[in-house]
């Protein structure tokens, strides 16, 4: 296993490619856009997806299973919301050799399947909240050049589809599921994120609003939707398909009347991007570092006999340390691997990102003690056996928390605020995540994209964050001058 031909600062694309392969995260595959994803990286999705089923079980939402496939009338019932989509969507056209009589489309998102037994199942007050949650593999046909994790023809995510008998229930639970998403990013992949709503042009063209938490990657100086979460109002629930309502009885003069109200709806989802922005920050000129939170291995063990010194009192002390390690819920494996010598398993797993190498030599043993080497900084450090449990879950603690700390401080290094456009083109020329004070005009958004438009893709906006500075009385537009209504992140985005 050589190192890597390309270096994250030259070829950022083929850097990234290089590590997921070299990693083991991803094979690549002969349909172009679709990828194989590996035990390394399932692990990964598996630790976040336990965390996350914890947090919405909490919530009361169920689990479920819609179908894969969609008719065609049944997609097209809704138009509106796949709007300008229809490209993307991949369609089952025929059985063997005989055509299909309906055709058939491939979820790429499953708001016409589930919504019609929304409405079946949803008839009086105590139906409701409905919360439902489906893992499963989504299909996009999209064209631009795809990216394994980040852009890719089938993808792996959760959705969640919820409804209430008020809006104000669902707007807590937006923004409460924006909150897990913060989490998973922040407490789980250690890659800061910005909690913001999207414009009126870059929502969900079904939803009443988007909120989401935006990422973004230096190298390249782009944004990247890290995770949605939406209110859809009753923007589904009044279209005649779906008409999703509850029965109310109301007093009127003396008599009971029965009426009906339509559900307030959310939706929201993540996905295995999720996987790909955290390879982005987070990988270097040795591979992949992972956090110790979703690696697979938190710890990874190497005999290093010398000669044929006590070689087996060696190996016995790995495998026991590797037994105290997991005993005390460490996940830790040992590398005994004999046909590999220890230099050449340091750089096998210095790319695999695991986060703590632990070396264990004839000195170790002498000094009960063992050498432990960090990922992310390279830091060594002889520790001693004694209260070793104690001291290797304070060191991964310290490299989750090191992870986050350092990607907070290089993505806070690209904010640049611009108050005109002259500051905003130099700063997108800088590859920047922008700030800037905006009139709020769709026209102004779409004039900033046809001005910006490029090889590299215009600028757009990513979010009008939560946290809002202070906006100076008089504070103009930075695109039309007009009087600035709110703060908004602005920048090119995958
Ligand atoms: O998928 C959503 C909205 C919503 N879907 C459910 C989970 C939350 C949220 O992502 C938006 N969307 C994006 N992309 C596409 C579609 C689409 O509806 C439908 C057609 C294919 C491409
Ligand atoms: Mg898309």
């Amino acid at each position: 296993r050589l190192g890597l031909s390309h270096k994250k600062d030259e070829d950022f694309g083929k850097w990234y490619s290089e590590v997921l392969v070299n990693s083991e995260m991803i094979e690549y595959y002969d349909i172009s856009g679709c990828y194989i994803i590996r035990d390394w990286a399932m692990m990964i999705w598996d630790i976040m997806k336990e965390f996350f089923e914890k947090e919405i079980g909490e919530m009361g939402v169920d689990k479920c299973m819609f179908p894969l496939f969609v008719s065609k009338s049944v997609l097209n019932k809704e138009k509106n919301h796949i709007a300008g989509f229809e490209p993307e969507v991949a369609w089952v056209t025929k059985a063997g050799k005989s055509d299909l009589e309906v055709e058939i489309a491939i979820r790429p998102t499953s708001e016409t399947v589930i919504y019609p037994y929304f409405s079946k199942w949803i008839r009086n007050r105590h139906d409701l909240p409905k919360k439902v949650n489906q893992w499963c593999n989504v299909v996009r046909w999209e064209f631009s050049n795809p990216m394994p994790f980040i852009r890719s023809r089938e993808f792996y995510w959760q959705e969640g589809h919820t409804a209430f008998a008020t809006k104000e229930e669902a707007d807590v639970e937006v923004l409460e599921i924006l909150e897990i998403y913060r989490r998973i990013y922040e407490e789980f992949l250690a890659v800061p994120v910005i909690k913001g709503k999207k414009s009126e042009l870059e929502k969900f063209a079904g939803a009443l609003y988007t909120s989401s938490v935006e990422a973004f990657i230096p190298n390249t100086g782009r944004g990247i939707q890290g995770a949605t979460s939406h209110c859809l109002g009753q923007n589904f629930s009044k279209k005649e398909f779906f008409d999703i309502k509850f029965h109310v009885e109301i007093e009127e003069d003396g008599k009971t009347k029965t009426d009906h109200v339509h559900v307030w709806q959310n939706s929201w989802a993540y996905s295995t991007r999720s996987i790909g922005v955290m390879v982005m920050v987070h990988g270097d000129e040795k591979g992949l570092v992972l956090p110790p939170k979703v690696a697979k291995w938190q710890v990874i063990v190497i005999p290093v006999p010398y000669r044929d010194a006590n070689t087996q009192e060696i190996f016995d002390v790995c495998a026991a340390t590797v037994k105290t390690l997991r005993k005390a819920g460490i996940r830790a494996e040992v590398d005994k691997r004999d046909h590999y010598t220890p230099g050449w398993k340091y750089s096998y797993w210095e790319m695999k990102g695991v986060p703590l190498r632990i070396e264990i030599g004839p000195k170790d043993l002498a000094n009960n003690q063992i050498r432990a080497v960090r990922r992310d900084n390279g830091v060594k450090m002889d520790l001693s056996m004694v209260s070793l449990v104690e001291q290797v879950k304070e060191l991964l603690g310290k490299i989750q928390e090191s992870l986050f700390d350092s990607a907070k401080q290089r993505r806070d290094a690209c904010i640049q605020i611009a108050a005109t456009w002259d500051e905003f083109s130099e700063a997108l020329r800088q590859k920047k995540l922008i700030l800037a004070p905006w009139c709020d005009e769709e026209e102004v958004e779409k004039d900033v994209k046809n001005r910006t438009k490029g090889d590299t893709g215009a600028a757009k906006t990513l979010c009008t964050p939560f946290d809002q500075p202070e906006m100076l009385e008089g504070t103009k537009c930075f695109a039309s001058g007009k009087p600035a209504k709110k703060w908004t992140y602005w920048g090119r985005s995958y």
